[in-house]
C-alpha cells in the first residue's frame, strides 16, 4: 500500500535496463574514475539490474538544477534512448530537484547512489535488526524528498488548502505518517539491540577467541572466510553478499578453537542515513580479539579503500589516533595476489616484507592462506607463558579446558588437586579465570 508519495528511488525492478553515469568533479576526487564507474556498475549488477552502458562526465561545477551541464544532460538522454534504458543510475548524491529534472530530461526513472545502496542493503539485510535499520534509512531518505509534486496537487484539489496552498496538507500528513513509522521502528530497534547485546555477552563468555574479517566491498572476505572455515557460504561475485556477520568455528595451529566472523563490506561515500545500519553490523568487530583486514591488493584504489576501512574502524575506537585500551589487534591480508604480474607481485612482496602485520595471499587459489593462519595463531598465542595452576581433581571440565586451550607440560595429583604446568597466553588465562567465575 502506498500511503505516501513514494519517490522514484523506490522499487527498482530486477532486470531493469539501465545506464550508469557519474559526474567527476575535478579536485574532489581521490579515486580512479574508471574504477569508480566499475564499482557503481558492480553495485547495480548486485541487485540484478541490466546495465547497458556506463559513462563518466567531467563536471567543472555542479549545476544546482541538473548536476551535469546542459550538453551533458543531452548526451545522457541520448545514451538512455540508444540503450532503451528505463533507469538512469547517477553515481553521485542528487538533490530531489536534480533527480526530478533529470527524469524529465531523460524520460527515464533516475536513482542516485544513496538510492542504489539503499536498494542493495534492503535486499541483503538478513537479520531483523538489519531490516529495521534499512527501513529506517529508507524512510529518512524519503522524508527528505517529499516535495510538492503534481500528484499531491491533484489529490488536494477541492481540499482544505487555505493556508500554505494546496498540497501542503498532504505533504504534512505524509511527513507525519513517516515520522510515526520511524518512531515505531526505533522502538523495535531498541528491543532488538537489547537482545543482540545479550547474545554477544553470551558469546563473549565462550572460551574461544574471536577473529573478525573486515574489508572494502569485493575485497574477498567471503572467499577467504570459506577457505579458512571450509564452509561453502556466499562465495558470490556480489557486492554486499554479507550484510550480516556470519560466525564459524575454525582450527588454527596451536589453537584448537577460534571463531571467525565475516562482516559487511565497506564502501566509500556511505549515505549518512545508512551509517547506523552499517555500524550495527560492525559492533561484532568490537568484541573480537583480532581483526583481519582483507585488502584487494590488485585494485587501482587499494590504498583509498584501505583508508576508508581504517577511518571507520578508528571511529569505532579501533586503531587510529586514540585506540581503546583492549581494542583488537589488526593484521592486513593482502588478497588477490594471483591477479598481479611478476613485477607488481615483486613490488608488493617487498612492501609487505617491511611490515610485520601483513600477509600476502590469494583466497582464490589458496596460496599464502597457511601463512595467514600461522600469523593469526602466533599473535593469538603471543605472550604465552608457563603457569603453575592447581585445579580440584573433581573439576574434570577445567582440566580438559586447559588441555584444549594450552600446552600442558606436566600434571601431578597433589592432595585433592591436580597441579598443572601449562603454557597459556595471557588472554587464554584470562578466559580460563572468567570461565571459572561463570
Ligand atoms: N582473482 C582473485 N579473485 C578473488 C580472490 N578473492 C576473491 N576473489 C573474487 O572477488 C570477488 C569478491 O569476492 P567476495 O569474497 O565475495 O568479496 P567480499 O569482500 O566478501 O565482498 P562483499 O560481500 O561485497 O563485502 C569474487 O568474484 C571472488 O571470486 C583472489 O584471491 N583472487
Amino acid at each position: 500500500m502506498a500511503v505516501f508519495n513514494r519517490d522514484s528511488a523506490d522499487e527498482v525492478s530486477r532486470g531493469a535496463r539501465a545506464i550508469v553515469v557519474r559526474a567527476d568533479v575535478p579536485g574532489a576526487e581521490r579515486r580512479d574514475s574508471d574504477a569508480r564507474i566499475e564499482e557503481a556498475k558492480g553495485l547495480a549488477l548486485a541487485i540484478g539490474i541490466d546495465v547497458r552502458a556506463a559513462q563518466a562526465f567531467r563536471v567543472r561545477d555542479r549545476k544546482p538544477a541538473t548536476l551535469f551541464g546542459s550538453g551533458q544532460v543531452d548526451s545522457i538522454a541520448a545514451l538512455a534512448q540508444e540503450n532503451e534504458a528505463e533507469l538512469v543510475i547517477v553515481d553521485n548524491a542528487l538533490s530531489p530537484v536534480q533527480q526530478s529534472n533529470l527524469e524529465k530530461a531523460t524520460g527515464a526513472k533516475v536513482i542516485d547512489r544513496t538510492g542504489l545502496i539503499l536498494e542493495i542493503f534492503g535486499e541483503r539485510a538478513a537479520t531483523n535488526e538489519g531490516r529495521l535499520q534499512v527501513e529506517l534509512a529508507h524512510l529518512d531518505y524519503q522524508a527528505g524528498r517529499l516535495v510538492r509534486s503534481w500528484t499531491h496537487l491533484e489529490r488536494q484539489r477541492g481540499g482544505f488548502g487555505f493556508l500554505g496552498g494546496p498540497g501542503e496538507t498532504q505533504i504534512e500528513a505524509d511527513r507525519r505518517m513517516i515520522r510515526d513509522r520511524m518512531a515505531k521502528i526505533r522502538r523495535e530497534l531498541e528491543q532488538v539491540t537489547r537482545t543482540r547485546g545479550l547474545h554477544r555477552a553470551r558469546r563473549q563468555r565462550a572460551p574461544w577467541p574471536v577473529i573478525a574479517l573486515v574489508g572494502y566491498t569485493n575485497a574477498g572476505k567471503s572467499t577467504l572466510f570459506n577457505r579458512l572455515t571450509g564452509a561453502d557460504v556466499m562465495a558470490e561475485d556480489l557486492l554486499f553478499a554479507t550484510l550480516d556477520p556470519t560466525m564459524r568455528q575454525i582450527a588454527l595451529p596451536g589453537l584448537d578453537k577460534a571463531i571467525l566472523s565475516d562482516t559487511v563490506g565497506f564502501v566509500s561515500d556511505l549515505p549518512t542515513q545508512l551509517i547506523a545500519a552499517f555500524r550495527a553490523t560492525l559492533e561484532e568487530v568490537l568484541s573480537a580479539d583480532m581483526i583481519v583486514h582483507v585488502r584487494d591488493i590488485a585494485h587501482p584504489d587499494s590504498e583509498a579503500q584501505r583508508d576508508d576501512v581504517l577511518d571507520v574502524l578508528a571511529e569505532l575506537g579501533i586503531g587510529g589516533e586514540q585506540p581503546q585500551e583492549d581494542a583488537p589487534v589488526i593484521i592486513e591480508a593482502w588478497n588477490k595476489l594471483d591477479l598481479l604480474d611478476a613485477e607488481a607481485a615483486a613490488y608488493v612482496r617487498e612492501a609487505a616484507a617491511r611490515r610485520d602485520d601483513v600477509v600476502i595471499l590469494s583466497a582464490l587459489t589458496g596460496e599464502g592462506v597457511d601463512l595467514l593462519q600461522r600469523a593469526i595463531a602466533t599473535r593469538m598465542t603471543a605472550g604465552a607463558r608457563v603457569h603453575k595452576l592447581r585445579v580440584p581433581l573433581a573439576d574434570g571440565a577445567a582440566i580438559a579446558w586447559l588441555h584444549e586451550h594450552g600446552e600442558v607440560l606436566g600434571s601431578n595429583p597433589d592432595g585433592g588437586d591436580m597441579a598443572i604446568e601449562v603454557r597459556l597466553s595471557d588472554s587464554a588465562l584470562a578466559r580460563f579465570w572468567k570461565r571459572e567465575r561463570d
